[in-house]
Formats: structure tokens, C-alpha cells, sequence
């Protein structure tokens, strides 16, 4: 969209106009016809907690609305805002031989299958992208290859995951056709939107899929994240890290403003780390309308949201690629030699954020368990078909009100004498029992009230109040 064209409808909220006003324009050059030059971005009001560290380590001062949260045991200053609780940033939270270890692990290791990339839909799983830039290859479909080819698909990968695509030497398409033409790993390793590690996310379904072939989260990220999610943690409460999504940014990229709402448990935080060229983040409000917080995400900074701050709109409008705000010139200077130009090149006009999250809601599996709530004895027919259908389990008493309250809650609200008959169909998450619960009710004496106390106790992610009667 062109500067200045764009719908007023757009600009209506608060988050709109700052996004608006962060974003990077091109306009023409005066100075030549062809190039395009960067409008100027007034950054005034962008806090920079990278200042707000020196000086609070030099006097112990912060500004206005942000304050120092003390958290023993925590090794590096954390701020806050006053009116943003469960928000928390850790400036310079990583040495800078660390943001190299991770750029190195998110364009070789996390990219791999059966990770899923913004490639995969397109291409299926693909080994080895960054090896395949480095060593200038390029894309080819597999039907149009010859035997030797086939070999390189072999590459662990089983049949049911064998690459539509492999990475070959040859560029030259002449024999191939226009429908085959190669495409450089190079050219693909910048259309690399995301990847995802742990449980895989499903962008067409806007949920995580168990069912994917994952990997855990590796060991070594996901003692970071524990490490770093102290501060957003109740005492003696450990951040238990599921899944993470890297997102990869190019000089011109955002990300709109947005909630992540793909969790069961909000009180949990997204422990979010920022590598490569700076950028500038926006933390709204519960309201689009809110005036969203500008601030700048240095290379090495971590981000935590939890609570409250899950439930504020947030985005990225701007990445700095250009010599003046990018801020990567250490970080290029760590790259620097033969084997690591291709990184330097990389990251020099590049943001790579990883985040990571704990309490993923699931999609839904087929058990589907009904579920019976009552204060006398069970019909025998209901319990004769509860039992054909083999969900009664073993001790005989699961479906009593206090073994399924115990069981998901480990509390028991209320006394089963003083329920109702309630009969209900409990659909359960096969993976994790407790994170993922949804229920309609078919039939209640008072459902209202159960239904409350299931969202609150048992952390139910849905209920659909059509179907209670
Ligand atoms: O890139 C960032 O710093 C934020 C990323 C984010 O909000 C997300 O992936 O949901
Ligand atoms: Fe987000």
C-alpha cells in the first residue's frame, strides 16, 4: 500500500496511527530518479531502555512511569511500566557471543524438519536451507531430477516426508522447462517468514497440532527461557517452555498489532528475545484504542508478557536495516572470517525474534468423554452405557463430581450433595489432560453456575453458552 493512499478506515484506532507513524516510507530520492529514500522517523517518544540501564546504573534513577523490579536472585536489571503490569524487559539480557549462538541456531538447527517453516506449505520439508545458501545451491523439484538426485533425498528423512523439493548444484534449467525452474537457497532463506520448534503451530488453523511430528524444544533454549522467565513468575513456580515460534524479519517487514491468544493459562509468560537489527515495538492496551507504549528491542533484549500484558495488543512496526539506528555493528564485528560471512550477511539487514510459550492449547482430539455430575445414585442405563463405551476407568467412580473436580483442580468447590443432576459431555485434550478442557452442557440444573466454576477451576479454553439449557 502507498504512502498516504490508504483507507481512513485503517487509520481509526490508536494502534493504527502509531503503527502508521513508526513504519518505514520510501520516497522518492531528490537527489537521483531511480532510488528510493527512507522518509524521516521522529523517534522522540521511543523509549530506549538501553539509556534508561546506563543511567539507572549510573544513578539509580529510572523516568517517569518506569520503575526497577526487584527480583532476587535475578542476575540483570528488569523495568517496568506503572500502568502496563505483567509486562517486563530485560535490556541487554544477552551477552553478545550469545545473541551469536542463537542467530547460528535460528537459521541452521531450528528451520529443520520436522520443524515447520513458512516454506513447508510450499515446499514440503526443507534440510539444510542456510548450508544451501552458504554454498550457493538451488531448489529443484525431485520429479525432475535423475537418480543421482534421489539419492540426496534420502537424507533420514522417511517416505512420508521425503522432500518434494531438494537443494542441487545445478541452476542451469534449460532441459528442465519454465514449470521447474530452480530457485536459489539464497532467495529462499530471506522468504523465510517463521519457524516453529516443540508443539508445531498451524497457521491455517490458528492452533497448535499435536498430531504434527515435533521435537521438543531444544534442552538448551528452553533452560534460557526458564532462566529469564523468573521475574514474570509467582516464587517456587518453574516457566515449563512447549513450544516457541521464531519470526524473521527484512528491512521492510512488520508485524500488525496483534494478541497471542493461542495459550490456555495467560497468567504464564512469553519469554521474547530480539536478535540482529533494532527495532521498534509497540505495546498497546486491552483496546486497540489505547495509546500503545513505542520502544526500541536491541539485539540481546528479552521481552516478558504475562498476565495483563497477555492481554494487550502488541506488534512490530519497524525494523532499522540502515547504518544510522541498526545498532548491529558489534554483533557484525563477532562475525566476522570466512566461515561466518554468510551469518554477517545475513543479520546485517535482518531481525530475528524468538518466542516462547508454555500452556498451548491444543487442538482438540476425538476423545469425547461424557461426563455425569450427580447427587444420587446413576441410572443404570446411563451407567451401563458409560461403561460400554470404556471410559469408565478403573476404581469405578471417576465420573462422580468429586473425583473429576480432584482430578483436574485438586479442589472441590462444593459438595456433590448439593449438585444437581448434571449430565454433560466432556471433551478432553489427549496430550495434557488439565491445560485443555472444553465442555457443553446438554443438560443442568444450574449450569451457570458450574460453568463458572469449570472456567475458573478447571481451566477450561472454551464453552459454548449456546448449548446450555
Ligand atoms: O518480534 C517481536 O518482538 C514480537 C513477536 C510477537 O509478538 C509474536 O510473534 O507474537
Ligand atoms: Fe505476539
Amino acid at each position: 500500500m502507498m504512502y498516504g493512499a490508504e483507507p481512513a478506515d485503517s487509520e481509526r484506532t490508536a494502534f493504527r496511527r502509531a503503527e502508521k507513524r513508526y513504519k518505514l516510507y520510501k520516497t522518492p530520492n531528490p537527489k537521483s530518479r531511480k532510488k528510493l529514500t527512507h522518509s524521516p522517523t521522529d523517534l522522540s517518544d521511543v523509549v530506549d531502555f538501553q539509556s534508561i540501564l546506563e543511567s539507572f546504573e549510573r544513578s539509580g534513577d529510572t523516568p517517569p512511569g518506569v520503575y526497577r523490579f526487584q527480583c532476587p536472585g535475578f542476575n540483570r536489571p528488569v523495568f517496568c511500566f506503572a500502568d502496563r503490569p505483567g509486562f517486563y524487559f530485560i535490556p541487554s539480557a544477552l551477552t553478545v557471543e550469545e545473541q551469536c549462538h542463537w542467530i547460528r541456531e535460528t537459521l541452521t538447527t531450528f528451520p529443520q524438519p520436522p520443524n515447520r517453516t513458512s516454506l513447508t506449505a510450499i515446499y514440503g520439508p526443507i534440510v539444510d536451507l542456510f548450508d544451501a545458501a552458504q554454498s550457493q545451491k538451488s531448489l529443484i523439484e525431485t520429479q525432475s531430477l535423475g537418480a543421482d538426485a534421489e539419492h540426496e533425498t534420502s537424507n533420514g528423512e522417511n517416505s512420508l516426508h521425503t522432500p518434494k523439493y531438494i537443494f542441487s548444484e545445478a541452476t542451469d534449467n534449460a532441459h528442465m522447462g519454465e514449470s521447474c525452474k530452480p530457485i536459489a537457497a539464497s532467495i529462499l532463506l530471506r522468504k523465510l517468514r517463521w519457524s516453529t520448534l516443540g508443539l508445531q503451530f498451524d497457521w491455517s488453523k490458528r492452533n497448535y497440532d499435536a498430531s504434527l511430528p515435533h521435537n521438543k524444544i531444544p534442552a538448551a533454549l528452553c533452560l534460557l527461557a526458564k532462566r529469564m522467565a523468573v521475574p514474570a513468575m509467582s516464587s517456587g513456580e518453574e516457566f515449563l517452555p512447549e513450544a516457541a515460534i521464531v519470526n524473521y524479519f527484512g528491512p521492510s517487514d512488520m508485524l500488525g498489532g496483534h494478541l497471542d491468544d493461542m495459550e490456555a493459562d495467560w497468567s504464564k509468560p512469553i519469554v521474547s528475545i530480539s536478535l540482529g537489527c533494532k527495532a521498534i515495538f509497540l505495546l498497546g492496551g486491552k483496546s486497540r484504542e489505547d495509546n500503545p507504549i513505542a520502544m526500541f528491542l536491541h539485539s540481546g533484549d528479552i521481552v516478558l508478557m504475562a498476565g495483563q500484558a497477555r492481554e494487550c495488543f502488541h506488534g512490530v512496526p519497524r525494523i532499522f536495516t540502515d547504518d544510522e539506528h541498526a545498532d548491529v555493528a558489534t554483533l557484525l564485528s563477532h562475525f566476522s572470517g570466512k566461515d561466518n560471512c554468510c551469518f554477517m550477511d545475513y543479520i546485517r539487514y535482518s531481525r530475528i525474534n524468538i518466542n516462547i510459550r508454555q500452556e498451548i492449547r491444543r487442538a482438540w482430539s476425538r476423545i469425547l468423554i461424557r461426563v455425569i455430575l450427580w447427587s444420587k445414585p446413576l441410572p443404570a442405563s446411563l451407567a451401563g452405557d458409560l461403561h460400554a463405551s470404556g471410559i469408565e476407568p478403573s476404581g469405578g467412580h471417576l465420573l462422580h463430581p468429586l473425583h473429576l473436580l480432584h482430578l483436574f483442580s485438586g479442589s472441590l468447590p462444593h459438595q456433590p450433595s448439593s449438585c444437581k443432576l448434571f449430565f454433560g459431555q466432556l471433551q478432553l485434550s489427549s496430550c495434557q489432560l488439565p491445560h485443555s478442557l472444553s465442555i457443553s452442557l446438554v443438560y443442568s440444573g444450574k449450569s451457570d453456575l458450574f460453568c463458572t466454576l469449570l472456567l475458573k477451576r478447571l481451566r477450561i479454553s472454551h464453552v459454548a453458552p449456546s448449548l446450555f439449557v
